[in-house]
């Protein structure tokens, strides 16, 4: 089992469009890391960071989270071939009008088998594979998140209940494992594009997301 120790490396302050945050930054050092690739063996440990955007009174009541995942793709370039960039708005946004919340965002990007990989997942998309079959052909998990280092950064600021937005059932399941209950799963929905529509059709059908 993969074991993470967390530390809290900076809290500064952090005004954006959605309001005013503090901006916090945690390393955590993962020792007996799954491997997520067959043709590479997982390293004995490995450092990851992560991001904390905090804003008001995370104490006062379980306040509302979203664990967001790298993508550099939909988040940076707003990216029509994901919903990455919609849904980390409708999260701000959430957050902002709560005026309390934690935006997580933990840099597993392409689901953890990293950017250039995504891209390759990509070009195989374009001959006709989906997500899940593009990742495999190239020797990787489906998904290789594990959810261990947002866990313990919730655990690190005290909280032992969220709300969680989230579509995706395995992160409510990896926090009540971690032993954060989610009182509440807020959707995660967006409206889908059509050049997103094979892409959300896959995480529904294959991969179990709670969308309509
Ligand atoms: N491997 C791979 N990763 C992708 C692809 N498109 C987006 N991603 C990554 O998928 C991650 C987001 O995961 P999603 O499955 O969209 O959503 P989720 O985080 O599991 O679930 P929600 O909480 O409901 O958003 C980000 O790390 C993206 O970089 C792709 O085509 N291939
Ligand atoms: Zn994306």
């Amino acid at each position: 089992m993969p074991f993470v120790s967390v530390r809290q490396v900076a809290d500064a302050d952090f005004p954006s469009r959605w309001g005013h945050f503090r901006i916090l930054g945690f390393e955590g050092l993962v020792t007996n890391p799954e491997p997520c690739n067959d043709d590479q063996p997982a390293p004995a440990s490995r450092t990851e960071s992560a991001v904390a955007l905090v804003m008001g009174d995370i104490h006062a009541a379980p306040p509302i989270i979203r664990i967001h995942s790298q993508c550099l793709t939909g988040d940076v370039f707003h990216s029509l071939r994901c919903d990455c960039r919609q849904q980390l708005e409708l999260a701000l946004g959430l957050i902002s009008e709560a005026g309390t919340g934690i935006l997580l965002y933990e840099q597993q990007e392409g689901r953890g088998i990293g950017l250039m990989a995504k891209l390759r997942a990509y070009e195989l998309q374009d001959q006709g594979r989906d997500t899940i079959e593009a990742n495999l052909e190239l020797g990787y998990k489906a998904d290789c998140r594990l959810y261990e280092l947002p866990a313990a950064i919730l655990k690190l600021l005290g909280l032992d209940a969220v709300r969680l937005i989230t579509n995706n059932p395995e992160k409510v399941e990896a926090l009540e494992l971690a032993g954060i209950k989610v009182i509440e799963r807020i959707s995660a929905e967006v409206p889908s594009e059509p050049t997103n529509e094979r892409y959300l059709e896959t995480k529904r059908e294959k991969m179990g997301h709670l969308v309509s």
